[in-house]
Order: C-alpha cells, then sequence, then structure tokens
C-alpha cells in the first residue's frame, strides 16, 4: 500500500530510468550487483550505474542509507550521487563518472608507485574529503586506494565500492552490546567498547596512513601475508612504515607516522592533517595531471 512504501526523499519509483539513461559499456562485477558506464540523453553527462535486484521492502532499506549519505554528503573530494530509482525489482544508482578510474588500478596498469608531489596533492583531498564525511558523523571504514578515484581534470573523490558501502551513521549505530558482557573476551569488550566511543572515525585516520603506504609501494603493509594472520599482527606489532625511508622526505615519514599511532586518541583529526606541511596547502596537480594521461595512453596502446 503506498502508506507502506515509506517515501526515500532521495530515490525515484515507478519511474523507468531508461527514458533519461542509456547504458554505454560495463564497468565490472562489482561485489554485489553489476556496474555499467551510462549516458545521461538530455546533457550526454556520463554516469557509473549499479544496479542491484530487490526483493523486499528491506532490501530498500539498506540501500537508502548509502543513498541518503551519498545524497547528504556533497562535496568536490567525495564522489557524486546523480540520482536514485527503484524500478521493475531493481534498485539503480547513478554515480558521476570519474574517468580516471581508482588509483590501485592506475599503478597496476602503469606498473609503478605514485611519486611523492602525486601523494602529497592526493592526501591532501583525501583529507578534505574525510573531515567533510567526518563533520557529518559519517566513518568510511574502508579507505584505500581502491575506493580513491581520479577525474579527467585531476580532482580526487573518495568513494565505497565494498560491500562496507552501506556505511551506518554513528547515530544509527546499534546501541546494544551483542550478547551478555559476563562472558565477553577482553578484545571484544575493547572493539564493541571502541565502537561506542566517539572516536571510531579515528579508525579512517589509521587507513589514510596505510593508504599513503599503498601510494607509495603499489602495496599495502603484509601484502605478502594471510588475511588472518594480519589481523593479529596490526594488533601486536609496531606501526608499520615506509620500506625506504630515505627514499622519502622527513615531512612525508613524519605525517605517516602521525596516522599510524596505534592509540586512536592520539590520532590526529583530518583538520589538524591538514595544517601538516606535508600536505598543507599543496594544490598543485600537475603530476596527477600527468599520472591520468600515462593510464589513459596506456589503455590505448594494450
Ligand atoms: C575500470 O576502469 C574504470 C574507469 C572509471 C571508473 N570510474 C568510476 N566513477 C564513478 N564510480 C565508479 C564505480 C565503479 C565501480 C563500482 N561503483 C562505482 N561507483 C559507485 C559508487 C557508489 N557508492 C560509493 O562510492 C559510496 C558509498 C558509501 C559511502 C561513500 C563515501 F563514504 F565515500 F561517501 C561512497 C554507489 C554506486 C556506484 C555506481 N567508477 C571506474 C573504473
Amino acid at each position: 500500500s503506498a502508506r507502506r512504501k515509506s517515501a526515500y526523499k532521495n530515490i525515484t519509483r515507478d519511474v523507468d530510468p531508461s527514458h533519461k539513461w542509456e547504458i554505454i559499456g560495463e564497468l565490472g562485477d562489482g561485489a554485489f550487483g553489476k556496474v555499467y558506464k551510462a549516458q545521461n540523453k538530455e546533457n550526454s553527462s556520463l554516469a557509473a550505474l549499479k544496479q542491484v535486484e530487490i526483493k523486499s521492502e528491506e532490501d530498500i532499506e539498506d540501500f537508502s542509507v548509502e543513498i541518503d549519505i551519498l545524497a547528504e554528503c556533497r562535496h568536490e573530494n567525495i564522489v557524486g550521487l546523480f540520482e536514485a530509482f527503484v524500478f521493475d525489482g531493481k534498485l539503480l544508482m547513478y554515480i558521476e563518472f570519474c574517468e580516471g578510474g581508482a588509483i590501485d588500478s592506475i599503478m597496476v596498469d602503469l606498473e609503478k608507485s605514485l611519486t611523492e608531489n602525486q601523494i602529497r596533492y592526493v592526501c591532501n583531498k583525501m583529507c578534505r574529503g574525510l573531515e567533510f564525511l567526518h563533520s557529518n558523523k559519517v566513518i568510511h571504514r574502508d579507505l584505500k586506494a581502491g575506493n580513491v578515484l581520479l577525474t579527467g581534470e585531476g580532482d580526487v573523490k573518495l568513494a565505497d565500492f565494498g560491500v562496507s558501502a552501506k556505511n551506518t551513521r554513528t547515530n544509527q549505530r546499534r546501541d546494544s552490546f551483542i550478547g551478555t558482557p559476563y562472558w565477553m573476551a577482553p578484545e571484544v569488550i575493547m572493539c564493541e567498547t571502541l565502537k561506542d566511543s566517539p572516536y571510531d572515525f579515528k579508525a579512517d585516520i589509521w587507513s589514510l596512513g596505510i593508504t599513503l603506504i599503498e601510494f607509495a609501494q603499489i602495496e599495502p603493509p603484509n601484502h605478502d601475508m594471510h588475511p588472518m594472520r594480519v589481523l593479529i599482527k596490526i594488533q601486536k606489532s609496531d606501526p608499520p612504515t615506509l620500506a625506504k625511508p630515505s627514499k622519502w622526505s622527513k615531512n612525508f615519514n613524519q605525517f605517516i607516522s602521525k596516522c599510524l599511532v596505534k592509540n586512536p586518541d592520539s590520532r590526529p583529526t583530518a583538520v589538524e592533517l591538514l595544517e601538516h606541511p606535508f600536505i598543507a596547502g599543496y594544490d598543485n596537480k600537475k603530476e596527477i595531471l600527468n599520472l591520468i594521461m600515462e593510464s589513459k595512453a596506456e589503455v590505448v596502446e594494450t
């Protein structure tokens, strides 16, 4: 009934999107659902289209969190939502297309890491995107080179292609403990209490530090270890550093060591990081534009 179909303000229902958008290619088979390249018939703008089968209102409920986050978090360093539809048993999301693609794919295609100046530029933009997300009570939770997109003009956009894309806002976090506490192991309590602390957005600051090492070395630390082993290693070991610190500036090494502090309370905020000499005021997109040109040229050759 109309009453039951709660009105999702950011979703257009029962309108056929193919009147407005036509599919012109495929972008890959994502973790769930397919992702296409689409073009707007009216203004020719390009979109990345994710469509997923929906079986019930709960399915729509799940995806509406992601849609609300994108609809409300409009910022030059966050991927932009054009519109979302529910039509013919499918939920369709049209996202502004970023021509350069994800930075991990660029490094793999070109078989090289980023230069320090490219890292400075991207890091500055990532911190602006993080500052905006965190000020809107949104925690990314899956920051990595694969979730950092570049546009053809050298702009940097934070995205989230993983299943964690259903980022819940801190105030929507389930406020009850799982199970009764008496039998709970300390680290589970640690994890649970950490979740409810206002500092869990600091998890993104740690991931930012790891992502900078990934930009510098193509892979994150411990990439050659089994994922289960890495969980233990991250908990037990000292924070990782660049493999060859002398190859990089003092500012870069110091910026990473500020992000990779094990106690979240001691990690800086994105606002504080924007003042650090490694990235403060750094806005030179020249080297990133070169990277995108190389990456485009590379695709043409193959
Ligand atoms: C293989 O070559 C390419 C070339 C260009 C591109 N460009 C591009 N541009 C924009 N989006 C995409 C994309 C690719 C694969 C899957 N999804 C994509 N975008 C997308 C992102 C989302 N959601 C988010 O990015 C998202 C979700 C929750 C939170 C957040 C954030 F926290 F960052 F705000 C972001 C939803 C739907 C779509 C279609 N891809 C991709 C691959």
